[in-house]
C-alpha cells in the first residue's frame, strides 16, 4: 500500500536558520568591495561603473546657442541682416538695435542679441529687412551653462555608464572615463541528468540553465567566462572544477544545493575553508542559495538546480554582489501593485513573474521553481511578503525575461 501526503495549499515554514529575502541582497551587497578603479576610453566604457565623479569640463551647453532656425534680433524691427551664421561658425561683430543674422540651430548667437525670431514668424521685405513680432529676451536660445555649469556634478561615482551617460561624458569634454571593471564570472553547471542539444532522451532533461547563464551574467552587470559543465560523479569533481578556474572573481556554481547525495557543494565549501555570508534564503523558489568566500578572495554563489529558483537565486545574491563587486549602490526596489491570483507563502517570500500593465504588474504564466515560461514572458520578479493580497504593492526586480 502507498501513503500520501494530503497536498497542502501553503508552504511549509522557512527553516529557522534561513535569511529573510530583503535581507540576503543587502548582505550579497555588503559583502563585495569593489575592483580597482581604471581608466577606459569611452567607446570601451558602456555597461561599466563610474569610479569617479564625472564633472563638466565647460559650461554645457559652451556658449548661447541658436534653439531654432531663424534670425538673431536686436532690439525692435524691422532688422537690417548683418550676416549669415550656420552652427559651428563664429561671427566677432556685435549686433546693435534694429539689426539681425540670420542664425541656424546650434549656431552660436552674436553679441548683442536678445532672442530669436524662427523663420516661420519672419517676413522678409522687398528692400531684404526682417520684419515680425517682437521675441522676449531669451527666447530659443539656450544659455551657456544652463544645463551644467563648468565643474557642475554631472553623475557620481557608483553610476552604472549607459548610453545617455557615455553621450553626457563626451558633451562634458571627456575621451577616457575612470571605471570599475564588470566582475569576471565562470558559471559550473552540475547534473548527470543533463543533454546538451535536441530533446532530452528518457529520464533526462535538457539543460536549461547553460545557456541561460552567460546572458544573465551580463544582464547582472558580470563578465561571463564561459560555462563548464561538471559531472556528478566521481565526487570531489565540482571541487577540483571551483578551485582550478583562477582567473574570475566568482564561480556560479548550477546545482548541487541540496542535501541529495550527488549534492555536493556545502561540503566542498566547508572543506575549502569558504566563509558562508548568505546560507539559505527565506524564499520561495530557491530557498537552498548560497553565498560564500573562499580563503584567496573569490566568491561562490550556489544557484539551485530547478530552472526558475537559479533565476531568483541570481536575482538574489549574484545581482546584488555583482552591483557591489561594481561599485555601484544597491538600487532601492520599486513598489507597486501586483495582481494575479497567487498565494503568498507562510514565512517568507514568494517570487513571481511579473508583466507591466497598466495598473501596475500582472503575474505571468507558470512559476513552479522548475518552469521557466512565466520568468521568458516578464519584466520582472515581484517579491511578495506572506501578507501580500491581490492587488497589493510590492517590491519588485527588474529582469530582461
Ligand atoms: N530532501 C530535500 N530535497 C530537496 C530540498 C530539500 O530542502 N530537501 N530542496 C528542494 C529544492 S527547493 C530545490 S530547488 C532542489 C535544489 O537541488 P540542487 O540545487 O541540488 O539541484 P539538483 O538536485 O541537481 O536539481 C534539482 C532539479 O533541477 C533540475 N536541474 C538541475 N540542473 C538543471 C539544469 N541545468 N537545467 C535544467 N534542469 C536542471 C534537476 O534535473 C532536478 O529536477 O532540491 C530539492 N530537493
Ligand atoms: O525552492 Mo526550490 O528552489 O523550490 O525549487
Amino acid at each position: 500500500m502507498v501513503f500520501m501526503f494530503p497536498a497542502t495549499a501553503t508552504s511549509p515554514p522557512a527553516p529557522p536558520t534561513a535569511v529573510p529575502w530583503t535581507h540576503a541582497r543587502v548582505l550579497a551587497h555588503g559583502a563585495a568591495r569593489p575592483s580597482p578603479a581604471r581608466t577606459v576610453p569611452l567607446r570601451a566604457a558602456a555597461g561599466l561603473t563610474l569610479a569617479g565623479d564625472l564633472r563638466a569640463r565647460h559650461p554645457l551647453p559652451a556658449f548661447d546657442t541658436a534653439a531654432m532656425d531663424g534670425y538673431a534680433v536686436a532690439g525692435r524691427g524691422p532688422w537690417r541682416v548683418r550676416a549669415a551664421l550656420r552652427a559651428g561658425g563664429t561671427w566677432a561683430d556685435t549686433l546693435n538695435a534694429g539689426e539681425c543674422v540670420e542664425i541656424s540651430t546650434g549656431a552660436r548667437l552674436p553679441a548683442g542679441a536678445r532672442a530669436v525670431l524662427p523663420l516661420e514668424s519672419a517676413a522678409v521685405g522687398a528692400d531684404g529687412s526682417v520684419a515680425g513680432p517682437l521675441p522676449p529676451p531669451g527666447r530659443h536660445v539656450r544659455k551657456a551653462g544652463e544645463d551644467a555649469p563648468a565643474g557642475h556634478r554631472l553623475a557620481p561615482a557608483g553610476t552604472r555608464i549607459g548610453p545617455a551617460l557615455l553621450g553626457l561624458a563626451a558633451s562634458g569634454g571627456h575621451d577616457t572615463l575612470p571605471v570599475h571593471a564588470g566582475p569576471r564570472v565562470g558559471a559550473l553547471v552540475t547534473g548527470d541528468e543533463l543533454d546538451q542539444s535536441g530533446i532530452p532522451r528518457p529520464g533526462r532533461v535538457r539543460d536549461a540553465l547553460g545557456p541561460a547563464l552567460p546572458a544573465l551574467i551580463a544582464e547582472l552587470g558580470g563578465r561571463s567566462c564561459g560555462v563548464r559543465h561538471v559531472p556528478d560523479r566521481p565526487a570531489g569533481g565540482l571541487a577540483a572544477a571551483v578551485q582550478g578556474w583562477h582567473d574570475v572573481d566568482v564561480v556560479v556554481v548550477a546545482g548541487s544545493t541540496s542535501v541529495g547525495v550527488t549534492d555536493q557543494l556545502r561540503r566542498l565549501l566547508d572543506d575549502a575553508g569558504a566563509r558562508r555570508v548568505v546560507d539559505t534564503v527565506a524564499c520561495r523558489p530557491g530557498h537552498p542559495m548560497v553565498l560564500a568566500q573562499l580563503p584567496d578572495g573569490r566568491w561562490v554563489v550556489g544557484l539551485p538546480g530547478n530552472p526558475y529558483a537559479a533565476l531568483v537565486a541570481a536575482h538574489t545574491l549574484l545581482g546584488p554582489l555583482l552591483t557591489g563587486l561594481s561599485g555601484r549602490p544597491l538600487p532601492a526596489l520599486p513598489h507597486v501593485p501586483v495582481w494575479g491570483p497567487v498565494r503568498p507563502a507562510r514565512g517568507r517570500t514568494r517570487l513571481v513573474p511579473v508583466a507591466w500593465d497598466s495598473a501596475g504588474a500582472r503575474i505571468v504564466g507558470g512559476h513552479g521553481s522548475a518552469f521557466l515560461h512565466g520568468a521568458a514572458m516578464g519584466d520582472a520578479l515581484a517579491a511578495l511578503a506572506p501578507d501580500w493580497a491581490d492587488g497589493g504593492p510590492a517590491p519588485l526586480v527588474l529582469t530582461f525575461g
